[in-house]
């Protein structure tokens, strides 16, 4: 397989195991949404994999990218994000006062580094052809256009929410991670997004969703892992997992 890999993942708070021996496959080319009740563990998990929050034992390996095995285990953000994985937070972090250009160029930059002698002494760019046909791509694709001079935060949370993914986009990942993509959207924008992210997969991105959203979920995903108090407690198709006894309980009077 390639995609992500998480092999006997674990994560300690104090008396709280967060993550509590988790196996799950990011495969590319499809999307895996992790889904579960509030304090489940999925974002902790989704740290562990970005390399935001560190794992007290386990495996998180990149596979195909540029190396064919790679451990991020124990790397940096930095590093894992300069391997292919790119992610999106549940909470909108775009730089309001830059246009939406701008924040997306900023994930183009971020993915090609800047030589640091010719930044320092203000000289051309040599990269900065790729990054500006990166980022004009990028715009394309997320349909963000017309609205590449705009600034961010003038934006309704919905187009945020996709300049967000285009500045992930825009570092070319192998594998992306979104940590709630639909919250805060009305259904035209999640039916939107769900077009954008069905379509990366078939590009062949490993695609990782966080996602509280059933409908949502539902219409995305290939694949779904439940999550209870740490654990993975079954897996299986979206459809399946939600008709589970367990599932119906956690999202019982949810829509
Ligand atoms: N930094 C921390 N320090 C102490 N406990 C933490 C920390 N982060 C998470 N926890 C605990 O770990 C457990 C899992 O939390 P986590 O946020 O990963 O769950 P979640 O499934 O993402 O929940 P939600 O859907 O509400 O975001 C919870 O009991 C939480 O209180």
């Amino acid at each position: 397989m390639s995609g992500v890999e998480i092999r006997g993942l674990r994560r300690r708070f104090g008396g709280v195991t967060a993550v509590d021996d988790v196996d799950l496959d990011v495969p590319a080319g499809a999307v895996t949404a992790l889904i579960g009740p509030n304090g489940a563990g999925k974002t902790t998990l989704f740290h562990c994999v970005t390399g935001l929050d560190t794992a007290d034992a386990g495996t998180v390996t990149l596979v195909g990218g540029n190396t064919d095995r790679l451990l991020l285990s124990g790397l940096p953000p930095h590093a894992r994000a300069r391997a292919g994985v790119a992610w999106t937070f549940q909470r909108i972090e775009l730089f309001a006062g830059l246009t939406v250009a701008e924040n997306i160029r900023v994930g183009a930059e971020n993915r090609r580094g800047r030589p640091l002698l010719s930044g320092l002494l203000g000289l051309p760019d040599p990269r900065r052809g790729a990054v500006r046909a990166t980022t004009a791509a990028v715009l394309d694709r997320l349909g963000l256009t017309a609205l590449a001079d705009v600034p961010a935060g003038l934006l309704p949370t919905g187009t945020m929410r996709l300049v967000e993914l285009g500045r992930a986009l825009a570092a070319e990942p192998v594998a992306l991670l979104l940590d709630e993509p639909a919250s805060g959207l009305d259904d035209d924008q999640i039916a939107r997004l769900a077009e954008v992210v069905r379509a990366l997969a078939a590009d062949g991105l490993a695609i990782l969703l966080v996602e509280h959203d059933m409908r949502f979920v539902t219409v995305v995903a290939d694949r779904a892992y439940l999550m209870v108090a740490g654990r993975v407690l079954l897996s299986g198709g979206p459809d399946e997992v939600f008709a589970s006894e367990v599932a119906r309980d956690i999202y019982i009077g949810e829509s």
